[in-house]
C-alpha cells in the first residue's frame, strides 16, 4: 500500500471543496478508463460534507455514476436511521444520478426478517455491476467514501467484532451493532481494501484521539486502521479540530 495522503483544513467548508475536487478528478479518470464511476457512500456525517460543494459543480456526468452503500441500517428506506434516506436528503435530491443506479437494500425483505436474504440480494446487486468488468473475487470500486466513529469503526465494522475476520463474503450482516440501530449490513474489509481509491472523512474534536491511534499507530487493530488498500490509494480529509493531535499536522 502507498502511504496514506492526509489533508487537513481549517474548516469543513474548505474540506468539502477539496473533497469535491478529488471526486470530480476521480470521476473523470474512471469514466475515461471504464466509462462509469462506481462509488460506495457511508452514512453519518459524510453525506452532508460530501454534498456541500459537489452538488453545485457543473459538468459532472452523473448518469455514469453507480452508487452503493458501504453500510446500511436494516430499517425502511424513509426511516431517519437509513443511510439511503440521509444521502437522498443531502445529496441525491440535488443531483441527477439515475435512480436505478443507486443500489439500496431491498425494503420488501425487511418484513421477512431474513438477514441472509437481504445480504444475498445486496451481493447480487454488486455482482450485477462488477462481475462484467472485474475478476469477480471482490468488487473494485473507483471510490469508497468512509466515515470513522469515535470508537474507530468504519462502515458497520466495529472494534473487536468477529466480522473483521470475514475474508470471503462481500456483504455481511451484523445484528449486534454497538451503535444503534443494532441490525445492519456492511461491506466486508476485503471489499473495502480492493477499492482503487478510499477517502476517509472525519471532523470534530470528538475524533482527535481515535484518529491519532488510526493514522499514527501502525499496529492498531481498530477497524479504520485495518483499511489498507491492496493496490489503491488512501486519502484522509480532516478538519483542524479532528487533526489537532496528529504529529503530521504540526
Ligand atoms: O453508524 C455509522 O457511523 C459511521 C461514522 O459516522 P459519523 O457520524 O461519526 O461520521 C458511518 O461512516 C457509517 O456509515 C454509519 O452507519
Amino acid at each position: 500500500m502507498s502511504a496514506p495522503i492526509v489533508y487537513t483544513f481549517p474548516n469543513t467548508q474548505e474540506l468539502s471543496i477539496s473533497l469535491a475536487d478529488l471526486v470530480v478528478k476521480l470521476c473523470k479518470e474512471s469514466i475515461e478508463i471504464r466509462d462509469r464511476f462506481t462509488v460506495g457512500i457511508s452514512g453519518g456525517s459524510l453525506p452532508k460534507l460530501l454534498a456541500a460543494d459537489l452538488k453545485n459543480r457543473q459538468g459532472i456526468e452523473w448518469e455514469k455514476w453507480e452508487v452503493f452503500f458501504c453500510d446500511e441500517r436494516l430499517v425502511p428506506l424513509d426511516h431517519e436511521d437509513s443511510n439511503y434516506s440521509l444521502c437522498k436528503k443531502e445529496f441525491f435530491d440535488h443531483v441527477s444520478i439515475p435512480e436505478d443506479q443507486i443500489y439500496t437494500i431491498n425494503p420488501s425483505l425487511l418484513q421477512e426478517e431474513d438477514e441472509e436474504e437481504i445480504v444475498d440480494d445486496y451481493e447480487k446487486k454488486l455482482i450485477s455491476v462488477f462481475a462484467t468488468v472485474n475478476s469477480v473475487k471482490f468488487p473494485v470500486f473507483d471510490l469508497l467514501l468512509l466515515g470513522v466513529g469515535p470508537d474507530g469503526h468504519t462502515c458497520s465494522l466495529f472494534p473487536d467484532h468477529p466480522l473483521l475476520d470475514e475474508n470471503i463474503g462481500w456483504v455481511a450482516y451484523i445484528g449486534d451493532s454497538p451503535k444503534p440501530p443494532p441490525r445492519r449490513i456492511t461491506f466486508t474489509l476485503p471489499v473495502v481494501n480492493h477499492a482503487h481509491n478510499i477517502a476517509f472523512v472525519a471532523t470534530g474534536e470528538g475524533k482527535q484521539d481515535v484518529l491519532k491511534e488510526i493514522i499514527e499507530n501502525s499496529e492498531s487493530k481498530l477497524p479504520s486502521a485495518l483499511v489498507k488498500p491492496v493496490t489503491g490509494k488512501l486519502y484522509w480529509f480532516l478538519d483542524d479540530a479532528a487533526a489537532t493531535k496528529l504529529t503530521l499536522s504540526k
